[in-house]
């Protein structure tokens, strides 16, 4: 490899901070301007450029050139100012970055495989960027966050979420492989705009897609067979029997489910703690029945079995509408996985739901804005004395409500948590922090411990396992106000945590070979990467 070519490898390249010495034994003299740089003043100086972008898609298309051009200062960068960047490289700006991928498109990353190519996978699979991988994040790109079919411009969240595995999980930024499969969209707007750059053909369907699915799949059988591999942003027709199909063949989950489940456990955990009640007391309304709303219910539902209900009881505690109202057993539209919660009567809409069932626990998953209406509010909130509402929708454009009103229509009582981030409350002259419901605090921690552990599966006990360590890292006490979920801040250091709990659980499971609880430790220490140039 000559300087050139050095400095065109995001891995390798080190900019500005390749030494006197080094430029000379690699090439690199005159290719850089003279001052050579420590990483510490190549983060400072590329903090001043980020903040010299006021939009936060200017700051996003930054932050991936600079990912594309050295990834140890974006990473550098991204880990000490997670709180501030974790907006921009995730929800809520990575959902713009996915609705105008073919406008903002500057240079490839990770892997596109499209249909058209079906007959030739492995091959494709033969061309990723790294030999080694670790974690594939894969989407068909039908339903980005909550902002429908993006086609190709779904290629923006596994990169996203790996870019997370490593600033959070320390996951090997050279062992990730982001993954779009394209199998056409169904969104007319992409398929009129001139410049997608996606193919330009309605989505496929029905055997089809499923033959596609499993090809894909044998295909990172044969080449990565260590690899974990994460399901992100399919819909839920989709979803849901993926799952299914795989969980028991390979190293997999679905994020949307099962990441989501664990860490809204997690918070609605914390807020028990803090009302002084117990999960199997709580009467819990979902809106939204799609693949995020069903995991959640299911998770939550099974932590109350474990709180002493039988699962009959547990199901009981449920109210969950969609579209069409609640579900209830006269609907002939209920997949078998709703229809465990359907209920008698008619399918009422959400706000009688509410004033019926005096929750305790209001969650949305519906991908609707203001779905969560003062009255709605008002109504669960005359019911008990500290009502638990998490907005989860992403992005922010789709969140089901805004935390500060929710805080004025509660009087100050709502223990709130939203999928995208959002400024702290004033509660009495109190500054809260809002807790970020959202699977970052779960999936990077998850590859941790399944690439330390050397687990074969993903199991619901290492869920579990995530979503209570994640309610005891929170600290929650029954003091009026405290955050529902660490701070951000802290994300590496609980998401090691979490890992070896997790980690933990795999071994008691028999999924990974058998180890001590130091031993583990150590290999998840080993594990996390740390953006530096190396010696
Ligand atoms: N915070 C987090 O970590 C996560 C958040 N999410 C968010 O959850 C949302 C949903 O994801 P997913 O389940 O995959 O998507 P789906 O589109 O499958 O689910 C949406 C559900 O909401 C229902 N819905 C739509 N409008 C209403 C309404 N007016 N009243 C009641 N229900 C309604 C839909 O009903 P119908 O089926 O009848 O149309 C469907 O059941 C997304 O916005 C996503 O960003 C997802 C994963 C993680
Ligand atoms: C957070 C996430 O995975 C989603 O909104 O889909
Ligand atoms: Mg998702």
């Amino acid at each position: 490899m000559d300087g050139h070519e050095l400095l065109g490898d995001p891995l390798r390249n080190r900019g500005t901070a390749f030494t006197t010495a080094q430029r000379g034994e690699l090439g690199l003299d005159g290719l850089l301007p003279p001052v050579v740089e420590t990483l510490e003043e190549q983060a400072d100086r590329a903090y001043r450029a980020f903040l010299g972008y006021a939009k936060p898609i200017n700051r996003h298309i930054y932050l991936r050139q600079l990912q594309d051009t050295n990834e140890t200062l974006f990473y550098r960068l991204v880990t000490d100012h997670l709180d501030e960047m974790l907006p921009v490289v995730y929800t809520p700006t990575v959902g713009e970055a996915c609705t105008r991928f073919s406008d903002i498109y500057r240079r490839p990353r990770g892997l596109f495989v499209s249909y058209p190519e079906r007959g030739r996978l492995r091959e494709v699979l033969r061309n990723r960027p790294h030999r080694e991988v670790d974690v594939i994040v894969v989407t068909d790109g039908q339903r980005i966050l909550g902002l429908g079919d993006q086609g190709v411009g779904g290629m923006g969240i596994p990169i996203g979420k790996l870019g997370l595995y490593t600033a959070v999980g320390g996951i090997h930024p050279a062992r990730t492989l982001p993954v779009l499969l394209d199998v056409g969209t169904d969104n007319e707007e992409l398929l009129a705009h001139p410049r997608y750059l996606g193919w330009r053909h309605h989505r496929v369907t029905g055997a089809d897609y499923d033959g596609f699915i499993d090809a894909f799949v044998d295909a990172v059988r044969a080449e990565l067979p260590d690899a974990l591999l994460q399901w992100e942003d399919f819909a839920t027709p989709h979803a849901r029997p993926i799952l299914a199909r795989y969980r028991d063949r390979l190293r997999t989950f679905n994020d949307d489910i099962q990441g989501t489940a664990a860490v809204v456990l997690g918070a609605l955990t914390s807020a028990v703690t803090m009302t002084g009640g117990r999960l199997r007391d709580q009467r819990v309304v979902l809106a939204g029945a799609g693949s995020a709303a069903i995991g959640v219910a299911d998770m939550i539902r099974t932590a109350m079995v474990a709180d002493g209900l039988t699962d009959e009881e547990a199901a009981r505690n449920f109210w969950i509408a969609d579209v069409a109202g609640l579900l209830v057993g006269s609907r002939t539209d209920l997949s078998p996985e709703q229809r465990r919660y359907a209920r008698d009567g008619e399918a009422r809409p959400l706000a009688e739901v509410v004033r019926d069932a005096t929750p305790t626990v209001l969650i949305g998953l519906s991908t609707v804005r203001g779905l969560f209406t003062e009255q709605i509010v008002r109504d669960m909130a005359a019911g008990t004395d500290r009502p638990v509402i998490f907005p989860l929708s992403n992005p922010t454009s789709h969140s089901e409500a805004d935390p500060a009103d929710l805080a004025a229509w509660t009087d100050g009582r709502v223990l709130v948590a939203t999928g995208s981030p959002y400024p702290p409350l004033e509660v009495n002259g109190r500054s809260v922090p809002v807790a970020q419901s959202n699977n970052v605090y779960v999936f990077p921690a998850m590859g941790l411990a399944v690439t330390a552990a050397k687990a074969t599966r993903v199991t619901d006990g290492m869920l579990v396992a995530a979503a209570t360590a994640l309610g005891e890292a929170a600290g929650a006490t029954d003091a009026p106000v405290a955050p529902l979920l660490p701070p951000i801040a802290d994300m590496r250091a609980v998401a090691a945590e979490v890992a070896v709990v997790a980690a933990m659980a795999a071994v008691e499971d028999g999924v990974a070979p058998e180890a001590t609880e130091a031993g583990l430790r150590e290999a998840v220490r080993k594990t996390q990467w740390e953006p530096a140039y190396p010696d």
